[in-house]
Formats: C-alpha cells, sequence, structure tokens
C-alpha cells in the first residue's frame, strides 16, 4: 500500500484554499482577529502641540537669567486650550495633554517654579522645547499604520482606537464543523455503558480550531450507520461550514464508514493514507465548497493531524502565512530506534541545559491512544522516513507545542 508523503499531502490540501471573506467587527469584537485591509490613521496624534507635564507653558527667550519672574495670565487643561497668546514675560498654567498656546515653546514643570499669587519664579531654567510634544509625534494622517495579514491584539486595538477606527475590516473566522463518529462514544459528563468511552477529540480540536482564528461548529456524534452519518454531514453544508473535520471512521475497519459516506454525497478525495505516524488513515477531500479533512480516531492521532494539517488550513483560509508552528532543534535526551517509512512525532519532554540549550527527551511507548503523554509533552521529535538510529546527544529536529 503506497502512503503519501507528509509535505505532499499538506501542499496538496493547502493548493486550492480560498480565503474567507471580509467582515467589520466592533474593536472590542477584534481581539485576535486577522486584519484584511490596510488600515491608514483618519487623524494626525498628537493633533496640536501638547505639553507632556504638568507646569507652565513659556517663551524659552525670556530666561535671561537665573529666577526669572513671569506673570500667569491664564490656564490651560487637557481638553480646553487657552485662547490667547503667550506674550513676552507671560506663562499660562498648563497640564498633561492640554494644547500648548500659541507663543509659548516650553514647558517649566511645577516642581521648577515657584508661584506666588499670579507671578512664578523660574528655579530651574529648562532647555529650550522641553516638554512639548509637536503634533504628529506619535503618527500623520494618512500613515498607513496597520497592515493586513496582522493578528490584531491589545497593542494594535489601541492603535486603531487611536487612528479613529471603532469598526475593522477582518477575515471571517473560517466556520469548522465537528463531527465525531462512533458507537463507542459519548460526550463528556454523561455516563458511558460498559462498552463505550467517552468521546475526547472533539475538545481537542474545537479548542485548536479556537485557537488559530476557526469558529468551531458541534456535529455531535454520529453512530456507525451510513444514513445517521449521511445526515450528519449534510449538517455540515448546511451550516455553510468551511472545513468540515470528521474525527474516527478513517481507516479500514468494516465500520469506518466515512469515506464512503461522503464519496456518496459527492466528496472529490483529495488523498487518503499518509506516510506519517500518527496519523495514518489521514483523509481530505472537498464537498462543493466545504473542506473536508477526515482525522483518525486515536486521540493522538486526531491531534497530531489537527496541528499539522487543520492548523495550516484555517491559517491559510486566514490569509495568514504561518504553517504547523516554531520548528527548532534540540539535543536528544535518550537513543532512538531507526524509522521506518512512516515519518514519525514522536512526543517528548522538553527542557533546558544548563548552557540553554534545548533538551528533548522522548517517551517510550508511543501508542496513539495515550493522550496523557501528549498532555505531558513539550515537543515532538519529527523522524523523517527511514531516519538512522541515534544516541543521545544527536541534534533532533523538533515542533514545539
Ligand atoms: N487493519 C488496520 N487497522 C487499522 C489501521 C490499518 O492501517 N489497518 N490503521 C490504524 C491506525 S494507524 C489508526 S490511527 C486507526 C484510526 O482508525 P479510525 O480513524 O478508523 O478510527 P476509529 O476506528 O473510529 O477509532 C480508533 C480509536 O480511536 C477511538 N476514538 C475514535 N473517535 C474518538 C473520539 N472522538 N474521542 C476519543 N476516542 C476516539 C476509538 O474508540 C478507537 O479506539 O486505525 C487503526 N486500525
Ligand atoms: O496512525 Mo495511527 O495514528 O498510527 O495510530
Amino acid at each position: 500500500m503506497s502512503l503519501m508523503p507528509v509535505a505532499e499531502a499538506l501542499q496538496k490540501l493547502l493548493s486550492d484554499v480560498t480565503r474567507t471573506d471580509v467582515e467589520h467587527v466592533p474593536l472590542a469584537e477584534a481581539n485576535g482577529r486577522i486584519l484584511a485591509a490596510p488600515l491608514a490613521s483618519t487623524r494626525t496624534q498628537p493633533p496640536f502641540p501638547a505639553s507632556a507635564m504638568d507646569g507652565y507653558a513659556i517663551r524659552h527667550q525670556d530666561l535671561a537669567g537665573k529666577a526669572t519672574k513671569l506673570d500667569v495670565i491664564g490656564e490651560a487643561p487637557a481638553g480646553h486650550g487657552f485662547s490667547g497668546t503667550v506674550a513676552a514675560g507671560q506663562a499660562v498654567r498648563i497640564f498633561t495633554g492640554a494644547p500648548v498656546p500659541a507663543g509659548a515653546d516650553t514647558i517649566l514643570i511645577q516642581e521648577d517654579a515657584r508661584r506666588d499669587g499670579d507671578t512664578i519664579t523660574v528655579l530651574e531654567a529648562p532647555r529650550s522645547g522641553a516638554f512639548v510634544r509637536p503634533a504628529g509625534l506619535d503618527f500623520a494622517k494618512g500613515a498607513v499604520l496597520l497592515e493586513p495579514p496582522l493578528k490584531l491584539s491589545y497593542r494594535h486595538l489601541a492603535l486603531a482606537a487611536a487612528m479613529n477606527h471603532a469598526v475593522l475590516p477582518v477575515r471571517k473566522r473560517p466556520k469548522v464543523a465537528i463531527l465525531a463518529t462512533g458507537d463507542e462514544l459519548v460526550r463528556p459528563g454523561t455516563e458511558p455503558g460498559p462498552d463505550q468511552i467517552i468521546a475526547s477529540n472533539h475538545a481537542g480540536i474545537a479548542a485548536m480550531v479556537e485557537d488559530c482564528g476557526g469558529e468551531p461548529v458541534d456535529l455531535g456524534i454520529s453512530p456507525d450507520d451510513p444514513v445517521t452519518l449521511a445526515g450528519h454531514v449534510r449538517d455540515a453544508l448546511t451550516a455553510k461550514a468551511d472545513i468540515l473535520v470528521t474525527l474516527g471512521g478513517a481507516s479500514v475497519g468494516d465500520h469506518d464508514l466515512v469515506q464512503e459516506v461522503l464519496g456518496k454525497e459527492g466528496m472529490d478525495l483529495a488523498f487518503w493514507r499518509i506516510a506519517m505516524r500518527p496519523g495514518k488513515p489521514l483523509m481530505a477531500g472537498r464537498l462543493g465548497t466545504t473542506k473536508v479533512l477526515g482525522l483518525p480516531g486515536n486521540p493522538v492521532s486526531s491531534l497530531v493531524c489537527g496541528l499539522l494539517f487543520l492548523k495550516p488550513l484555517i491559517h491559510r483560509m486566514l490569509g495568514q502565512p504561518e504553517a504547523t508552528g516554531r520548528s527548532q532543534s534540540a539535543v536528544l535526551g535518550a537513543s532512538l530506534p531507526e524509522n521506518d517509512r512512516r515519518q514519525d512525532y514522536v512526543r517528548a519532554t522538553l527542557s533546558e541545559d544548563e548552557d540553554g540549550r534545548l533538551r528533548v527527551t522522548p517517551f517510550g511507548r508511543q501508542d496513539s491512544s495515550m493522550l496523557n503523554l501528549l498532555a505531558s509533552s513539550g515537543a515532538l521529535i519529527i523522524r523523517a522516513p527511514h531516519a538512522p538510529a541515534l544516541e543521545a546527544g544527536a541534534d533532533v529536529p523538533i515542533l514545539v507545542l
């Protein structure tokens, strides 16, 4: 049986992906979303020369000698500029953020002045232009400050607000319908029958979808029955899912019905069976405009395939370049045997040596049902097909989790 290499499968999956549409959302809903158009400032900030300190707006040229005395002719709190002009020998009481009045060019901080009635004495002369923020210090009107496909965080949202954008153009979240299959499965929180287990993959995949900017849609658990399964597949199309993720039933058993049912519903198969471990029975295709990703049922296989295929697929729909995550190298903490023809993703602990080098130590048994190991792993060691045996101390490529 021939198995497709991981890289080829990924390339096939991503080759015909279209980006999701643009939608406009209020600032309060834009955190974590992907910016879909360049954002230019609608204003200059600050819009006027502004004081950076509480003190007095003065003319620097008036500071002839020590203990200069100036007349205070008015006040400029933030939000209320002083309408007059500061002339020779005059000062205006000013507060942080207020416009610097005409005629003044320097701020004398109040700690460096002594006030007696309407007169101040300069105790310490400031340099010329001290504590004046020129108009446009932060940014100028028309400047493009945020570019797609930026993932918007608190810093960008504050800047967008300062540019006076209350609503932002973002990519629609890809809608990801998630359908578990198997008579043996019940939802978390319910009591399984004697031959049943708790469905776990759904929770993990839904969280992964959210993490990478998608919107998970729960299609529940389908029993191993082609008619019910077909009904659930149609639910995904009715929900206008961008992606349908099926969990389980992808292999060759008599009750692995997913591919057969999807085929009858009209799916074009892109690939099935990949040279990877875990995740051999991974399947992908297209049903109308919905991308289909059939993840294997074994929990670790589901999640590792999600990481390597679903995550990049969602990123591509959002117009983001990112692939699977940070890939780097680390020192192997224990020996590894020669690999077979499947690219292996080996669960391992991740630590840092005294010299700052990353060290990965593989867990012994790597059964794809063992979720506990995945939860305790810090990285996956990537073993290329037919990679030779390695001793502890060798350099290995890893995928940090
Ligand atoms: N004769 C062969 N048997 C199997 C092969 C093969 O090549 N020849 N491949 C094996 C590999 S590798 C994998 S991976 C599994 C995947 O099979 P399926 O995708 O058909 O998954 P199921 O049979 O439905 O389930 C496998 C396993 O995982 C449990 N499961 C399923 N869904 C969930 C879920 N949502 N949450 C938690 N656990 C789930 C299920 O109960 C089974 O224990 O096939 C091998 N067999
Ligand atoms: O690929 Mo399966 O995921 O080896 O258990």
